[in-house]
């Protein structure tokens, strides 16, 4: 498969906070969840990989090509939903397409009318009174119109409603079903992934923990339950993450074999991604 975004010993600086040496590569045809808790960094990195934050060191490639000699040609070939909108707020809907779409050799009205329909958004409206759910299916709209081959988004769904973010999942599903598709989106919110990513990559305090499949990932950890008896100096090493109430414990561990023959009478479960996203978070 091919890399549509290749970061190499990708270095920033910003105040006391650093990304240090970030590698990873993002697949096409593949959806890729950007994890990590508050202030690990996401944001950070999707910034400097998009040049909106200068970068210290490192080397970033989209479709293999240096974004810093091909700006125009990749910034083409990429939607981008940030947090924050980067809209002007007195302008209407019509008017700040209008300011964007001409940055766009692939601009596609007619894909851009579908959305605004889709969404029942009023190209009449005025970005100010826009709510929060409706603002992001603007930046949405916006960022799917010009034949974006990757999609890149920053917590596209935080602060929505779960009708909305399951709204968003069905829209990135559809998206991906042109060939040569990919999405990187960033979100703490885990329970978004469960269904439609392929692959996840965790950043904690600016480093990457890891960048794997989502299925293999799963099926690599467990989570177990069992009676507090059965935790001893020993046992409590199989563990990445360990909590003991006065009715038993849970746990998370990537020896999964090993816990099934030194522990009996436990209760094995598939864990979610939040539960191994924690288990590998370094409390701060
Ligand atoms: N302009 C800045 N100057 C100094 N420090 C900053 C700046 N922007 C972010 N930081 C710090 O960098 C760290 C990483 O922030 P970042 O926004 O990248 O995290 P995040 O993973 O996106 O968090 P969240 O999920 O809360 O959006 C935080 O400690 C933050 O305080």
């Amino acid at each position: 498969m091919k890399a549509v975004l290749e970061v190499n010993n990708l270095k920033k600086e910003l105040g006391s906070f650093s990304l240090e040496q970030l590698t990873f590569s993002l697949k096409e045809g593949c959806i890729t969840g950007f994890i990590g808790v508050n202030g690990s960094g996401k944001t950070t990195t999707i910034k400097t990989i998009l040049g909106l934050y200068p970068k210290d060191d490192g080397s970033i490639k989209f479709f293999g090509k240096d974004m810093e000699k091909n700006e125009y040609e990749i910034k083409n070939r990429i939607g981008v939903v940030l947090d924050e909108g980067y809209f002007y707020e007195e302008m209407t809907l019509k008017e700040m397409k209008s300011i964007i779409a001409p940055a766009y050799t692939n601009w596609d009205e007619s894909v851009f009318l579908n959305y605004i329909n889709r969404f029942n958004l009023k190209l009449n409206q005025k970005i100010a009174t826009l709510s929060k759910g409706m603002r992001m299916k603007f930046a949405i709209t916006l960022a799917l119109s010009h034949h974006a081959d990757l999609l890149i988004m920053d917590e596209p769904t935080s602060g929505l409603d779960p009708l909305i973010r399951n709204e968003l999942m069905e829209i990135l599903l559809d998206f991906m079903e042109e060939e040569g598709k990919s999405v990187f989106f960033s979100t703490h919110i885990t329970s978004d992934l469960e269904k439609v990513a392929d692959m996840l990559i965790l950043i904690d305090n600016g480093k990457i923990v890891f960048n794997e499949s989502k299925d293999e990932l799963l099926e690599r950890h467990a989570l177990i339950k069992g009676d507090n008896r059965l935790i001893n100096e020993h046992s409590t090493k199989l563990f990445l993450r360990l909590r003991q109430t006065p009715f038993g414990f849970e746990g998370i561990t990537n020896k999964v074999d090993q816990v099934c023959e030194q522990m009996k009478d436990i209760i094995i479960e598939r864990p979610s991604i939040e539960d191994v996203m924690l288990a590998y978070v370094k409390e701060r």
